[in-house]
């Protein structure tokens, strides 16, 4: 496309379980940039955080990863990457999002010599193929809902050259949640002040208040999850009794 600006979205989560609305925000984040800015959405990548993240309840990150490709069988454009997950500890999020670009740099963008690019190809980089085809740089985006966005103001929880550095260097897409309020969080903020440019509000006006921590509730309890959870990922945790589903279905 002539113009515009070729972009991955990339969403870091737990994903504890992928639900419906995980998917949904790849969805409605492509559509509204394609309709209000020149970028280009080529992929999406969701990148399910290690299990050293510790959170409660997270589990292992060998079934995250299996429940996130059974749900995006059904996604054209959107990939799971296991990167993470295969580090020796937790990952911030901008050395995250700087893998990736540097990823992106030596097999698209042309960055690197040719023996690092056959180095760091494997099975789970599949998504690098949706880049082919043009030689116009690819950049990379994280896409988060408003609570995330919220979260950088938790004392000790973002450095402060991280935050500067996701909206200054790469760019949020931040799509909206119930209970949120990023245009304020955002006016409240010098720095993301500073870099409003690079943030995309993107409104959910079908508002829902899907969550894995509702999801989890629910399954815990035996109560259903259909239609908020892919059917696929449904049978998984059944079959392999994860979220305490072990006396249940
Ligand atoms: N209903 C939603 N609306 C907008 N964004 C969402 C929604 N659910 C999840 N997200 C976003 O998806 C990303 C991954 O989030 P995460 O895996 O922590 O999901 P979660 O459902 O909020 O999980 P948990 O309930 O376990 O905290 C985050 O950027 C989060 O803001
Ligand atoms: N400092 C950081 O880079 C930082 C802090 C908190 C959460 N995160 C990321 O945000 C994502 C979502 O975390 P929660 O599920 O705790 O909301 C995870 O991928 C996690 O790695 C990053």
């Amino acid at each position: 496309m002539t113009g515009s600006q070729r972009v991955v979205l990339l969403a870091c989560g737990s994903f504890n379980p992928p639900t419906n609305m995980h998917l949904r925000m790849f969805e409605i984040a492509r559509d509204f940039l394609h309709r209000t800015t020149n970028y280009h959405v080529v992929a999406g990548l969701m990148s399910p955080v290690h299990d050293k993240y510790g959170k409660e309840g997270l589990v292992n990150a060998t079934d995250r990863v299996q429940m996130l490709r059974l749900a995006l069988n059904s996604s054209a454009w959107v990939h799971v990457s296991e990167w993470e997950t295969h580090q020796d500890d937790w990952t911030p999020t901008r050395e995250v999002l700087q893998y990736h670009q540097e990823l992106i740099d030596s097999m698209v963008n042309g960055n690197v010599d040719p023996t690092v690019k056959r180095q760091r190809v494997d099975g789970s980089t599949a998504w690098l193929t949706h880049l082919s085809g043009s030689t116009d740089a690819v950049t990379i985006k994280l896409l988060c809902g408003a609570d995330l966005l919220e979260s950088f103001a938790r004392p000790g929880l973002w450095k402060d050259e991280d935050i500067e550095a996701l909206v200054g260097k790469f760019g949020l897409v931040v799509i909206t949640r119930e209970g949120s309020n990023p245009y304020k969080f955002i006016y409240e903020s010098d720095v993301l002040t500073r870099h409003q440019r690079n943030i995309h509000i993107v409104t959910e006006w079908i508002t829902n208040e899907i969550s894995s921590t509702k999801v989890r509730r629910a399954l815990r309890r035996g109560d259903s999850v259909k239609y908020l959870v892919q059917d696929s990922v449904i049978d998984y945790i059944y079959k392999n009794a994860l979220f305490d589903t072990h006396n249940k279905g």
